[in-house]
This record gives structure tokens, sequence and C-alpha cells, in this order.
């Protein structure tokens, strides 16, 4: 633990952490409600044997900050045999293996907010079982919420129909590239020159956005940005000084959940709440404070779990806890 009045300015907590009004979508918390009525039901498609890790880092984000059943939707049971393995029965894991495809349908079609890509790995198999489980995330309307990260933004150059292109022009998809992965985006579908790897990120993120026709992007980095069809806003709050792999999981999940939230407030009805821009803002500086706290407890030792471990505190800190 480094003692607090060692801390660097840029390892010092930021003030506010939140500088907008999230309380109106975060759902109260009540003896009446049924498991998957509170926090929502969440799922991440993803994971694979090599990086089992990255599915199960943002599935169990998702619960962390809030969310009641967390699943992983994952295709070899060699990776799902590992997630259930580490997560100590937190997380609910189905692979096509296991339970056949039509249970996996059926599992996708009740979720409320799903997370495609983290860990899904890059062979054909793995993309052709995410593009069959994207096909009927995109043709369920009870899906509020769909964040399309890591492996779930990679398209093979032959491949004719890559997960991404399922949420073509769906306004419930938000993209949460690193920056990696927003080049080889913007190189694939911007027009020159905002494909050029040294066009600004707003700019390039903002024609990518109009191309794809998704809801938002989130382009993670030293700051992270945040465009919306009519906002763009940063997020500076100070993160750990580690980058360990797994931040951009924890990130994703977050995301997803926080999304959630907010769709299922404007479809009850709800209005005054925050906008998009807004609550992809709150799930930014929720991972970035995490990852903040678990470096100043762990320094050179943290890892992706530390992380996780972070996220409920943080958020017990910003909601009411009932
Ligand atoms: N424990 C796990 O299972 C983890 C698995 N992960 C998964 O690993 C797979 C490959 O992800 P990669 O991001 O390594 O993809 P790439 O294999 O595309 O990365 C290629 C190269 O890009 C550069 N790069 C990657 N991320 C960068 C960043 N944020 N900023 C600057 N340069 C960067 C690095 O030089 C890297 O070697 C994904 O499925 C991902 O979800 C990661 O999420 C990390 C944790
Ligand atoms: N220089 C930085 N300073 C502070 N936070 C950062 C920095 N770079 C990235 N982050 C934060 O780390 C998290 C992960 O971002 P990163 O760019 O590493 O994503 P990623 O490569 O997708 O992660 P993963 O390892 O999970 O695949 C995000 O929350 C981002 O805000």
């Amino acid at each position: 633990m480094i003692p607090p009045a060692a801390l660097p300015a840029q390892l010092l907590p930021s003030i506010p952490l939140l500088p907008y009004n999230l309380l109106p979508i975060v759902p109260s918390l009540s003896p009446d409600k049924h498991k998957g009525q509170t926090g929502g039901k969440l799922l991440t498609l993803g994971s694979s044997p090599e990086y089992f890790g990255a599915g199960m880092f943002a599935a169990s984000a998702m619960l962390r900050a809030g969310g009641d059943m967390a699943h992983v939707l994952t295709l070899t049971e060699a990776a799902g045999s590992a997630i259930r393995a580490n997560s100590k029965g937190e997380l609910m894991v189905f692979t096509p293996e296991a339970c056949g495809q039509q249970t996996c349908q059926d599992l996708l079609s009740r979720m409320d907010g799903v997370c495609v890509g983290p860990g899904l790995s890059r062979s054909d198999e793995a993309h052709d079982f995410a593009s069959f489980c994207c096909d009927v995330i995109a043709a369920t309307p009870h899906i509020t919420s769909i964040v399309v990260d890591a492996d779930g933004l990679f398209a093979h150059p032959s491949q004719p129909r890559p997960p991404l292109t399922c949420f073509q022009n769906d306004p419930r998809a938000i993209l949460t590239p690193n920056i990696v992965e927003f080049r080889r985006l913007t190189s694939r579908y911007c027009p020159s020159p905002l494909d050029s790897p040294s066009a600004p990120v707003p700019a390039a993120a903002s024609s990518l956005l109009s191309e794809l026709g998704v809801g938002a992007i989130v382009v993670k980095g030293r700051t992270d940005h945040i465009v919306t069809p009519t906002h763009h806003v940063e997020c500076a709050v100070n993160g750990g000084l580690k980058r360990c792999g797994g931040l951009g999981d924890v990130l994703a999940g977050v995301t997803c959940l926080f999304a959630t939230w907010l769709r299922s407030f404007e479809r009850g009805g709800g209005e005054g709440g925050p906008q998009l821009h807004e609550v992809l803002y709150a799930a930014c500086a929720v991972a970035r404070e995490s990852s903040r706290r678990a470096f100043v407890r762990h320094g050179r030792s943290t890892s992706a779990p530390h992380v996780v471990g972070e996220v409920g505190g943080v958020c017990e800190e910003l909601f009411p806890p009932w």
C-alpha cells in the first residue's frame, strides 16, 4: 500500500469522480423484487481457452457494479470449465458444447444487456459462433444495450460478415475499442484522411460513428474519448500506473451494466435522467478509479482481479446502498 502522503498528483483521487447525476437510473433495491429485476440480467459473449480471463473479468465487473445476474457464453468447454473453476460460482457459464445451440439462443433472448468480444479470440470457429449469437442479439428487442469490445471488433479481411456487422445501424450498440482496435476500425470504415493514425481521435470517432450507425464509441487510452451522435466528452480521471491486461474488460462490463440501467429507466417512462454520454463517462470513471485504487494497494503486482475487487467499493461510494 502506498501511504496517502506519498502519492504523486497523478495517483490522487479525482474530485469529483462523477460530475453527472446518475442517481435517477440506479435501480432501487427492494425485498419485493426477484433476481434479475433490479440490477438486470447481463451476459458476456467471449472468452477462449487462451483468454478465458477476459470474459470472466467483464462479467464479474457487471456483478460488482450492481448487476443481479452475470452469464458468460463461450464456445468451448475448455474455456467454460476454466471460468467455472476460477469465478467462485458467481458466474453462470454456458457453452454450446454442453447445452446445445438452442439453449444458448434461448439464454440470449432473456438478457437485458450483452457484452460481445472480451477474450473471444480470432479463430474462425469463435467468429462463426459469435456471428450466430450476434444475429440473435440483433433480433432481440428485449436486449437494450450491446457493448462490442476487443475481438468482437475484429474482422478477418476475408470474412464476409464479422460479428460487428450485425450491429451496424443499431443505436443500442456501444463500441469500446482500445487505440489499436480504433485505428483498425477507422482504416476499414472511415474515409481518408480520418483513417490516418495521426487523425484526431474525436473527429475520427465521429466519422466512424456515422459510418457504422452505432449509438456510441468509447476510445480508451490516456484519456477516454466518449462520442455519441450529439456529444463528445473526455474522461481523464486518474487511473493506476500499471497497464496490466484486463482493464478494458472491466470497463466493458461496467459500461454494459450502466447502459442497461439507462435504457431500463427510459423504457419505464423515466424523465430527467442522464444522457448516454454521461452514463458512459461514469463507466470510464469507475473503471479508472478502480484501477487507481488497486494500484495504490498493490503497486507493480496489480493485476485485473485486484481491479475487479475495487469496483464494488467505488460504486458503493457513488450510489446509495438501497
Ligand atoms: N487475461 C486475459 O484473458 C486477457 C485477455 N485479453 C484478450 O486478449 C486478446 C488480444 O487482445 P490485444 O489487445 O492484445 O490485441 P492485439 O493482439 O491486437 O494487440 C496487438 C498489439 O497491439 C498493441 N496494443 C494492444 N493494446 C494496446 C493498447 N491498449 N494501447 C496501445 N497498444 C496496444 C500491443 O503492441 C499488442 O501487442 C483479446 O481477446 C482480449 O480481450 C485482454 O483483454 C487482456 C486480458
Ligand atoms: N495512460 C492511461 N492512463 C490511465 N488510464 C488508462 C491509460 N490507458 C488506458 N487506460 C485505462 O485502462 C483501461 C483499459 O484501456 P486499454 O487501452 O488498456 O484497453 P484494452 O487494451 O482493451 O484492455 P485489455 O487489456 O482488457 O484488452 C481503460 O479504462 C482506460 O481508461
